[in-house]
Parts: C-alpha cells; sequence; structure tokens
C-alpha cells in the first residue's frame, strides 16, 4: 500500500482524486489537505507521496515542503516555466531519492494529442493552438497549451521551418492570442467547458486538426493513479506523464 496525501482536497480535481485513491486496492488516502490546514499532516499521516492540484500561487510551498520531508509529489496544478523547473531540481539535489513529476495534463487523450501535435508538426507551414476551458481557470494560456506549443516549436526548429506565415501589420491587442515559442495561443473561456484543446496545421490545400476534449475531470484520475504508482521509481524531475507511459 502507498500512503497518499492530497493537496487541494476539497477542489474539483482534488475531490475526483480522493474518490480515486480511496477505491485503490493498493493505494491508501492517508491525508487531506486543503486551505487553512497544515502541512505537517502529511509527516504525522506518514503520506509516502503526494498529489497536489492547488492554485499556481501555492504549488511550490507545497513542494518545497514535501521535498524537505522526503515525500514524493505528483503535480498536476499548473504555472511552471523554466525558473520554477530549475528550482524545483535545486531543491531535489538535496533528496536524491525524492521523485516530482509534474504534468501538464494526466488524461491519456491529451498526451496523445500533444504526440500526434508532434509528429504532425514538421509536414505544415502553420499551426496554432486553441485551448477552451471553464471560466474558473486562473492561469491563460493552459499548461497543455503551453507544452504543446513547446513540442511543437522543438518539433519544427529540428525540422528546419522558420516562422508560421503571418501577415498581420495592424490590429487590436490580443487578436492573435499569446506567443509560445512562436507558436500562436489562443484561450477561450466558457461556461458549461472543462478542458478542451484543437491543434489546427494548415499546408498547401489541406489542414489538419487535431482535438481533445475531457468531458469530466475522472478524465485526469487513471493518469494521476499511474503517476502515484511509479514515482518512487524515478527519483528527481520528471515532466510530463508520457515519461511514465509506452506510447513510443
Ligand atoms: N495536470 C492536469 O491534468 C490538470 C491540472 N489542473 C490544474 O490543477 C489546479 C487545480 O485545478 P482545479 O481543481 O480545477 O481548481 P480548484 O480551484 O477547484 O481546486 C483547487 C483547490 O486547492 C485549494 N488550495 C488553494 N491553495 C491551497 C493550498 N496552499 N493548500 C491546499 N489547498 C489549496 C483551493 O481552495 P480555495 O478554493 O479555497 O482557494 C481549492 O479547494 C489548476 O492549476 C489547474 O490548472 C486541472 C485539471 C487537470
Ligand atoms: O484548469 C484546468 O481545468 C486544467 N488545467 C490543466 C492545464 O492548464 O492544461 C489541464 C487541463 O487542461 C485542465
Amino acid at each position: 500500500m502507498i500512503k497518499v496525501g492530497v493537496l487541494g482536497a476539497r477542489g474539483k480535481v482534488g475531490t475526483e482524486v480522493c474518490r480515486a485513491v480511496e477505491a485503490a486496492d493498493d493505494l491508501e488516502l492517508v491525508a487531506q489537505i486543503d486551505v487553512g490546514d497544515e502541512l505537517d499532516a502529511l509527516v504525522s499521516s506518514g503520506a509516502e507521496a503526494v498529489v497536489d492540484f492547488t492554485h499556481p500561487d501555492a504549488v511550490m510551498d507545497n513542494l518545497e515542503f514535501c521535498i524537505d520531508h522526503g515525500i514524493h509529489a505528483v503535480v498536476g496544478t499548473t504555472g511552471f516555466d523554466q525558473q520554477r523547473l530549475d528550482t524545483l531540481r535545486g531543491w531535489l539535489e538535496n533528496q536524491p531519492r525524492t521523485g516530482v513529476l509534474i504534468a501538464p495534463n494526466f488524461s491519456i487523450g491529451a498526451i496523445l494529442m500533444m504526440r500526434f501535435a508532434t509528429l504532425a508538426a514538421p509536414f505544415y507551414e502553420s499551426v496554432e493552438v486553441v485551448e477552451m476551458h471553464h471560466p474558473t481557470k486562473a492561469d491563460a494560456p493552459s499548461g497543455t497549451a503551453r507544452r504543446t506549443a513547446e513540442l511543437i516549436a522543438a518539433a519544427r526548429r529540428e525540422a528546419g521551418l522558420g516562422p508560421v506565415p503571418d501577415a498581420t501589420s495592424t490590429g487590436l491587442e490580443g487578436a492573435r492570442g499569446a506567443t509560445v515559442d512562436g507558436i500562436h495561443v489562443h484561450g477561450l473561456r466558457v461556461r458549461g467547458m472543462v478542458a478542451h484543446q484543437e491543434v489546427l496545421f494548415g499546408g498547401v490545400g489541406e489542414t489538419l486538426t487535431i482535438r481533445h476534449d475531457s468531458l469530466d475531470r475522472v478524465s485526469f484520475t487513471p493518469g494521476v493513479l499511474a503517476g502515484l504508482r511509479a514515482i518512487a521509481d524515478h527519483p528527481g524531475l520528471t515532466v510530463g506523464l508520457e515519461n511514465f507511459l509506452h506510447i513510443d
């Protein structure tokens, strides 16, 4: 049995994660922590691994505590840039047996969508990313969209492609979205939506659209449990659940 603590336990995803951990025969839910609760409960309950679905403003303090106490972490919370990842690597140097997984998206479909987009990227002159989420989301663009754009940009560079074509010389600020590594990313916030993304590719006389939809937050829980089961065997920092899966 792996003893698991959940941070953000009363949140939208945290609630589903608690339910999934409680239903699993090989996992034991020993701590449920949300705003106002003490992180010390992780230590007193003997948590071996935590799941974090909190807020970009809270996650670094949570991870510093976990790493300091040698508790593995499986992290869904977004807001990670290179600086934050480097900070985590620095903290982990002092705890070489501890593992931290940062996954921009735990749903298998989203991981495959990013993989398919990476495969398609070298073959198309144009590409744009459109992410669509519920209006209570704190960050824009989504962590998944950022990661997708980074992967596409790297694949384009490797293939020797130049910048995407765009003749826009005048327009309203924001009309062309944000750019991540030179890729335009557009964020929509629409009541009723959960988490959705389209990657639109364009070449001569054709387009290709790759779309993924999370219709329910249970879509994230199988990936979280897979992360919990694998994390102790992956010390150090891992970015992306695909590193624990065999999808190539
Ligand atoms: N990687 C992935 O697959 C996915 C990632 N996410 C990401 O996960 C994060 C959470 O998403 P979601 O569940 O929708 O958000 P919610 O706001 O529904 O849940 C977050 C919960 O964490 C609580 N919280 C905030 N700060 C702390 C803290 N310091 N310690 C403990 N709990 C805290 C919040 O309390 P309060 O409401 O009182 O502030 C809330 O209960 C976001 O960054 C989101 O982008 C979401 C879905 C999938
Ligand atoms: O906030 C959300 O809801 C989600 N956040 C993650 C992200 O920013 O990519 C994953 C998923 O899109 C849901």
